[in-house]
């Protein structure tokens, strides 16, 4: 992968290489004998991501190294055990007694092509294009051929393209099986994402009991939907305590000095200003289920409630994704599950999110494959022209999570002084809002010297996930929305 030119220069990165960008080491596994053998057979070489490069598991010091390395094999091992497992089950949730053998010899077939992919995955192999009778084929296949040759592979290519090849090619074995069709290996996870966070959840409920319409309280729930993306634990104990989300309900302003760019004010005046008598939608990316979609639904509550959106649409992928990542069927059992709750004041709740949707002050958007697609989001104009255009009829479009982030920014590591604005090169379908704890080398928008002051607190700041950003791009200036 070539790194993109530019001629400006973030000082910080270059300074010191054991502070911006590096992975945290402690957690690899391996002797170091063996992955210098890695290394070398794979051409990795021991730097940080350059600025302005992609991110990618040819740089050591990464996180996309890191990920690749020691993360994403787990995923895919987690996910054979689970099937496993689950195998008896399964056979009997999918298929008829007549059909218990076929569905068992499917079953290990599909495990066999999840070891396959996760050896290409060690290996470096080459992606290959999809063969089956996945709906968004050609749009993949197109997508890999495109590719330079050079960026084909899992650790030559961008990371965002090598993880989300992953996650795609994982579903597309179940999608283009007989038996086991809408099967998905995550669902156990993301419902104890919430069942697990059901003390959360009646916190979040009571403290938002009482309807402020002030910016001040707008802004501490943008906060609490920040932190409440907690999936990847933050590697500071200090921080990690700060955000639990009990911790954080306690006293929201606490967790203010871990914010680094906050946009709320303007965020506010976005939903509160211009012509308030005209039907005003807002649009939320989702990204994970659990107590953070229950924080998403609280948010847009709060939204429609004070007239500051008369729908929020929420779009979800379109099958498992990322592990956690919020599909159709998660949405509506969250609605289900907290509606059914046996405490009296969580179930009103969930009975009142599910009338929103009746009439229509909630909405599902129409499933796009957009989202699973490996593209970033300043493609979106050219390779999904109707959902650009729904998303231009929203007042706001709320970004949530490390992943739609790292897609704004087409998962390249550009000087972290740069405008997000600039960085979003021309995608502005309407005014922006992300919602979003670093977890990664990817960050725009932060005050000159900000970094510096960072990486000499904690080496480990940008993927520690104990940072946020709430950060607001104003569509109306560019375009006069
Ligand atoms: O749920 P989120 O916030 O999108 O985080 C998931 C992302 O974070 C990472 O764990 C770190 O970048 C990636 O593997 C993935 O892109």
């Amino acid at each position: 992968m070539t790194p993109m030119e530019s001629s400006s220069k973030d000082n910080d990165a270059e300074a010191d290489p054991s502070t911006k960008n590096e992975a945290p080491p402690k957690e690899s596994k391996l002797p170091r004998s063996i992955q210098t053998a890695f290394d070398a057979k794979y051409n990795i070489v021991d730097l940080q991501t350059p600025l302005n490069a992609f991110m990618s598991g040819q740089y050591k010091r990464s996180f996309a190294y890191h990920s690749l390395r020691n993360r994403l094999p787990v995923v895919l091992t987690n996910v054979i055990d689970t099937m496993t497992r689950e195998k008896t089950e399964l056979v009997a949730q999918y298929a008829s007694n007549d059909f218990e053998k076929a569905a068992r010899d499917e079953l290990k077939t599909i495990i066999g092509l999840i070891s396959q992919l996760k050896y290409e995955l060690q290996t470096d192999k080459a992606f290959h294009n999809f063969k089956g009778a996945e709906p968004d084929q050609d749009d993949w296949n197109n997508f890999l051929g495109d590719l330079p040759s050079g960026e084909r592979t899992f650790y030559r290519g961008c990371s965002l393209h090598a993880e989300c090849y992953l996650y795609r090619k994982l579903y597309s074995f179940v999608e283009n099986s007989i038996f086991l069709k809408g099967y998905d290996y995550f669902a156990k996870i993301k419902e104890q994402a919430l069942t697990g966070s059901m003390d959360d959840v009646l916190a979040l409920t009571k403290y938002t009991r009482r309807p402020e319409r002030t910016p001040k309280f707008f802004g501490e729930l943008l906060k609490i939907n920040l932190w409440s993306n907690c999936n990847d634990a933050a590697s500071d104990p200090e921080a990690a305590a700060q955000m639990l989300n009990l911790r954080v309900l306690k006293d929201v302003e606490a967790t203010n000095e871990y914010v680094l760019v906050d946009h709320a004010a303007e965020i506010w005046r976005c939903l509160t200003t211009g012509n308030l008598k005209k039907p005003q939608q807002v649009d939320f990316i989702l990204d994970n289920a659990g107590y953070e979609l229950f924080s998403d639904l609280i948010l847009a509550e709060y939204m429609v409630e004070q007239g500051m959106a008369t729908k929020v649409r929420f779009h979800v992928k379109a099958h498992p994704w990322f592990v956690t990542d919020v599909t159709e069927r998660d949405f509506k059992w969250t609605l289900e599950y907290l509606s059914q709750h046996a405490d009296y004041i969580i179930s009103l709740l969930g009975k009142k999110f599910m009338q929103f949707l009746d009439e229509g002050k909630f909405e599902l958007a129409p499933i796009s494959h957009f989202w699973t697609s490996p593209h970033a989001f300043c493609s979106m104009a050219q390779t999904d022209p109707e959902l650009y255009s729904s998303l231009q009829l929203s007042k706001l479009v709320v970004f949530k999570g490390e992943l739609n982030y790292r897609k704004l920014l087409q998962d390249v590591c550009w000087a972290s002084t740069l405008e997000l604005s600039t960085c979003l090169r021309g995608f502005l379908p309407s005014n922006i809002c992300v919602l979003r704890r670093v977890k990664s080398e990817i960050v725009s928008g932060l005050a000159e010297g900000s970094s510096q002051a960072l990486a000499s607190k904690d080496p480990h700041w940008m993927v520690s996930g104990s940072y946020g950003l709430i950060q607001f791009v104003d569509g109306a200036r560019e375009f006069g929305y």
